[in-house]
């Protein structure tokens, strides 16, 4: 029933409906922006540990928006919340230049598994607020997705999950470049 009613959906409206998955260090800022798109407010969490889902509606696509916690000891678990993802939102926090490359290793082995490889790879280089953060293109060079990447389509973008900047653009990033990819 609601199967068929969101079929409809899709075709007079054009209502799209995906998984997105976001990941990333510790401390990089994904939780605060889950709920910066779901309630437009800065909610104060403690770390993850486990997961929060939330769905998030957008033009006429609902996101069902999946922010797993980022520490080391909970990143062998990353890899059961990849089965069906249509988009994984890469989170860094660009001033955090200690470990970027901490970074970079972790989002190679996401994108190197089997279940991730038709995915579409949105980086939100966050935290653009703080003095002294890499700019999404020094971010992108970083980690030379132009050169490791031929078929994966992917984007980075600049965000303040304070204050919202850049996040409306990579849900629109995402939403332009999977429409082949939506579930029927
Ligand atoms: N200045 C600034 N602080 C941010 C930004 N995004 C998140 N933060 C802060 O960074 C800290 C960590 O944010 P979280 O959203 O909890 O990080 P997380 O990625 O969910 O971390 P885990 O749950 O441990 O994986 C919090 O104190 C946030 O307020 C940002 O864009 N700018
Ligand atoms: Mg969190």
């Amino acid at each position: 029933m609601g199967n068929s009613i969101s079929r409809v959906m899709v075709k007079m409206f054009g209502y799209r409906e995906m998984k997105i998955l976001m990941l990333g260090l510790d401390n990089a800022g994904k939780t605060t922006i889950l709920y910066k798109l779901k309630l437009n407010k800065i909610k104060t969490s403690a770390p993850t540990v486990g997961f929060n889902v939330e769905t998030v509606s957008f033009r006429n696509v609902k996101f069902n928006m999946w922010d797993v916690g980022g520490q080391d000891r909970l990143r062998p678990l990353w890899r059961h919340y990849f089965p069906a993802t249509t988009a994984l939102i890469f989170v860094i926090d660009s001033q955090d230049m200690k470990r970027l490359n901490e970074a970079k290793e972790e989002l190679y082995s996401i994108i190197g598994d089997k279940e991730m490889e038709e995915v579409v790879l949105l980086v939100l280089a966050n935290k653009q607020d703080l003095k002294g953060s890499m700019n999404p293109q020094e971010i992108s060079d970083y980690l030379e997705l132009k050169s490791h990447l031929d078929s994966q389509l992917w984007c980075v973008i600049g965000s303040n999950a304070l204050t919202g900047q850049g996040l409306v653009e990579g849900l629109s990033w995402i939403t332009n470049n999977t429409k082949t990819k939506d579930k029927k």
